[in-house]
């Protein structure tokens, strides 16, 4: 039974085999990027290293890291300004024969180092600059394609270095929009089960418990998530592993997106630029946890408290473009069954937008 006294089917046992992939080092906390070298040493890591760090990123996090492997191993740097199927191959021809990837910076670049990692067959360290995705840790990669978004099989880190100093530091916006992102896990599931019972998809009850576990830590904590605090990414930070582990779990993102990571990526369609994905994601769960009949005024109550946007004003986006992305999340990946799947017409969308800026 799952947690809400639903009988689930059960996919048989018998002919199933699973590998699951999980990080192997992962050390958090102050100045965690010092034991860099510690952790090169630890996993036998010398010869060749390519770091993946963003423009900006860089004079984060990313020239500390150079500084730090150059003491054991010989660095290069390839600069993510987006992420995409060319910058990806691009990529992987400077990385022939590198033996380890270091991604230092937000969800793109990780995401980049991951996949390129996973295409050239050798280990990546993962080095969060900012806590605002769950992807720190996961075993796949989401790539922007034309007309919508893939999530594609890729490299768990084998090492996580996130430095609490240094994502305490990040904009504020970026923590909330990891807050965001971990709290959409709740209507995730709600869509996994649906597509479970609808469509017989096999779901993974460990996934889910963890997945849901994750989201309801933050939700509850939603008060204590301040900005610039160091406490705060350290909670943050174990939120987006343990999220991270249960896509691993999956091997899938199926526990951690769903519906209102489908809106997310329509939006990254309609209007480019605008919001975080996290953002995006918090305001999508919003929108579906009401569809599935559940409690979606807690869900933007925790939001408010942390500091994430609510409705679509708030990045950038018109109530237009909301609803527009409300209908194309359908088209986007059509095999991720979802309550969005289920059939919006224009006035509908244009009155789920509208409920968010309700009292
Ligand atoms: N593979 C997976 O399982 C997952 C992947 N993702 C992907 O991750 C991406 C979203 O990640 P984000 O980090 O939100 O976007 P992003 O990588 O575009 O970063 C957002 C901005 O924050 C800046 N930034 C990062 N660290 C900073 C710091 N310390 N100080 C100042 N600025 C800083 C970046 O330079 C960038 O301008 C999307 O592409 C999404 O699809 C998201 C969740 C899970
Ligand atoms: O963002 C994710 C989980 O938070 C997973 O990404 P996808 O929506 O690309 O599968
Ligand atoms: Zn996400």
């Amino acid at each position: 039974m799952s947690p809400d006294g639903i009988k689930l089917l059960k996919t048989p046992v018998l002919d199933k085999s699973k590998w699951m992939q999980l990080p192997r080092d992962v050390i958090i906390g102050h100045d965690a990027l010092m034991q860099l070298p510690k952790v090169c040493e630890d996993l036998q890591v010398s010869g060749s290293v390519l770091i993946f760090s963003g423009k900006g990123t860089m004079n984060v996090a990313g020239s500390r890291v150079l500084s730090l492997v150059k003491e054991v191993a010989d660095a290069e740097v390839f600069i993510v300004d987006k992420i995409s199927p060319e910058i990806i191959s691009e990529a992987e021809e400077v990385g022939a024969g590198v033996d380890v990837f270091i991604g230092v910076g937000g969800g793109r670049v990780i995401d980049t180092a991951k996949i390129v990692s996973y295409n050239c067959c050798r280990p990546f360290i993962s080095v969060p600059t900012a806590a605002s995705h769950d992807g720190i840790a996961s075993s796949r990669a989401s790539v922007p394609v034309k007309g919508g978004s893939v999530s594609l099989e890729a490299n768990p880190p084998i090492a996580l270095v996130a430095d609490t100093g240094i994502i305490a530091a990040a904009p504020h916006r970026l923590l909330a929009a990891g807050c965001a992102d971990v709290i959409s896990n709740y209507t995730a599931i709600l869509d996994w089960e649906l597509s479970h019972r609808l469509r017989g998809e096999p779901i993974s009850d460990y996934a889910m418990a963890l997945s849901r576990m994750t989201a309801e830590i933050i939700s509850k904590n939603a008060d204590l998530i301040k900005p610039h605090a160091e406490e705060s990414a350290w909670t943050v930070i174990k939120a987006l592993l343990s999220s991270g582990v249960a896509m691993s779990i999956a091997g899938s993102s199926r526990p951690a997106s769903g519906g209102e990571h489908k809106f997310s990526h329509a939006l990254d369609q309609i209007a480019p630029g605008k919001g975080l994905h996290g953002e995006q994601c918090g305001i999508g769960s919003i929108i579906t946890m009401y569809l599935h009949g559940g409690d979606w005024r807690s869900i933007r109550t925790s939001l408010k408290q942390i500091g994430a946007p609510t409705t679509p004003k708030e990045i950038g986006i018109d109530d237009k473009s909301a609803a527009q992305a409300l209908i194309l999340a359908r088209s986007i990946r059509p095999e991720r069954f979802t309550i969005l799947d289920m059939g919006i017409t224009e006035e509908v969308a244009e009155q789920l937008i509208a409920m968010l800026y309700e009292d």
